[in-house]
């Protein structure tokens, strides 16, 4: 199958330090939702995977983090598109879960969701865990400079990683060649 996975916060939406705590504040980037819906159209399954320890910190709730992504999703049924599974990690640093990233565990929840193989499926982020935890199951580390992308291009990148603008020039890219 044609999987892509996403990451959220950079990628997707607009990213904050303050982290978006509000369906106000989740503010879809440019072309993010185009691009979902033109690869959905074209046949890809499009999953994010998403950190999401503010919920451990009390800084929103369940019900408000699920109405983000219900806008997502709205947001590209509306263009067409549908979107796939929406994996989150609820936990903070010090829980020491299994699906936080750079742990892969949200990765191969996706795999299994869909039973299929994480070898090589692109995984899209804009933090060095994301990168990380691609590498650890075998998927193609993809940077995009949006959020904090520009700042994890200032460190050293996991060798073989695959470097865009944003989300937009990946589906490009993707629609183009495969
Ligand atoms: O980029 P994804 O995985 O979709 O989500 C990242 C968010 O959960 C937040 O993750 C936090 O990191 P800590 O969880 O506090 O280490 C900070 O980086 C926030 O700025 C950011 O909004
Ligand atoms: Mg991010
Ligand atoms: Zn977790």
């Amino acid at each position: 199958m044609k999987l892509l996975i996403l990451d959220r916060d950079g990628v997707i939406n607009y990213d904050s330090d303050a982290y978006i705590k509000t369906l106000e504040e989740w503010i879809p980037l440019p072309g993010a939702v185009e691009a979902i819906a033109q690869l959905s159209k074209a046949g890809w399954t499009v999953a994010v995977a998403t950190n999401q320890s503010g919920l451990a910190r009390g800084y929103y709730s369940a019900a408000v983090l699920d109405s983000m992504h219900a806008r997502l999703r709205e947001l590209v049924a509306g263009q067409g598109g549908e979107l796939g599974l929406v994996v989150h990690c609820p936990h903070g640093p010090a829980e020491g879960c299994e699906c936080r990233k750079p742990k892969p565990g949200m990765l191969k929840s996706i795999a299994a969701h869909y039973d299929t193989n994480l070898a090589g499926v692109w995984f899209v982020g804009d933090s060095r865990g994301d990168l990380e935890a691609a590498l650890a199951v075998d998927c193609q580390p993809v940077l995009v400079k949006t959020g904090k992308g520009e700042k994890t291009l200032e460190g050293a990148l996991p060798e073989g990683t695959l470097i865009f603008d944003d989300l937009a020039a990946v589906a490009a890219q993707l629609l183009h060649t495969q």
